[in-house]
């Protein structure tokens, strides 16, 4: 049996990628790790935080900034949790039943509001692509909370902890300056509708903001959808040098992983 490693940390981290005011924000952040065929990424989440009264419309329009009217790309907040888990648990465990995989919900979610810390200096954090949320579905609660009517669809992981990176130097530095994407998943009945690379999308243009110059992931080599859908964004598969160790995400032993990389235009930074 799979074993979903979980961890906590609350954090006064303030989100430097928006444009809400730092001491508006705080963080929860989770670790966990895929058993099978996808890369183990933690999950960050940001919620609103503790000022009172709420949130003036023009904060409300940088939170949302609307893809489409349908679907939305943003970082995930707290009430986004169980579609998080939902969304996980449905596409990577499909074939599980009734009690287990409610019992894979509840230890993703318990992981997700657990959080976990990242090593100083890194950055990590979740997209979500929600279906129906638009400003008028969203009521927020003394600044604080939003009541979230909106359904995840999709999710994915953006990071500069650079775990699945070969080292740097004599000292086995991280590699800085290159962002990772792992956990990418969108729901079944809302696959080919572009929300996967929507996701991809706002993952690059994240890190850009953190001020990485490429961006990188690994995709099972028999995963043929995935590998057209980063290669149609423009992602590369690197060859591996012969005999170099590079670390690789911690799944089953038999799956075998393109590393595929993009270079960001950086002058495109938003
Ligand atoms: C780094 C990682 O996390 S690797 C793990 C990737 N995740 C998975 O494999 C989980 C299971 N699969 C999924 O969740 C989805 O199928 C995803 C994430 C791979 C794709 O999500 P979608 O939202 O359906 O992709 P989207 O609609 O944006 O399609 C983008 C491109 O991917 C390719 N693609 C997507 N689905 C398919 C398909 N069924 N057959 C062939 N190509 C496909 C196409 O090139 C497509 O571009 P096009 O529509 O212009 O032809």
């Amino acid at each position: 049996m799979w074993t979903i490693p979980l961890g906590i940390s609350v954090s006064s981290t303030p989100i430097t990628s928006s444009k809400i005011p730092p001491s508006n924000v705080f963080h929860l952040k989770k670790s966990s790790s895929f058993p099978s065929g996808v890369s183990s990424a933690p999950i960050e989440f940001s919620l609103l935080s503790s000022q009172p009264g709420f949130c003036r419309a023009s904060q409300v329009v940088d939170l949302f900034p609307a893809v489409s009217p349908e679907i939305m790309v943003r970082e995930a907040r707290i009430e986004d949790c169980w579609g998080v888990a939902e969304t996980h648990c449905s596409t990577f465990f499909p074939h599980y039943s009734f009690p287990l995989d409610f019992m894979l919900r509840i230890n993703r979610l318990v992981g997700m509001l657990a959080g976990f810390s990242i090593p100083s200096g890194c950055k990590r954090t979740c997209l979500v692509a929600v279906i129906g949320n638009s400003l008028d579905d969203t009521f927020f609660f003394d600044g604080k909370f939003s009541l979230n009517r909106g359904y995840v669809a999709g999710i994915l992981t953006v990071d500069t902890v650079a775990d699945f990176l070969p080292r740097k130097g004599p000292l086995r530095e991280r590699r800085t300056g290159i962002a990772y994407i792992s956990n990418v998943a969108v729901r079944e009945k809302f696959r080919r509708r572009g929300i996967a690379k929507r996701l991809i999308a706002k993952a690059e243009s994240q890190a850009r903001s953190w001020g990485c110059r490429a961006i990188a992931l690994h995709c099972d080599l028999n995963n043929p959808v995935a590998t057209k859908l980063y290669q149609g964004q423009g992602f590369k598969c690197i060859k591996v040098p012969e005999g170099a160790n590079w670390p690789q995400p911690k799944t089953s032993p038999d799956i075998k992983f393109n590393f595929m990389m993009k270079l960001l235009n950086t002058s495109t930074a938003s």
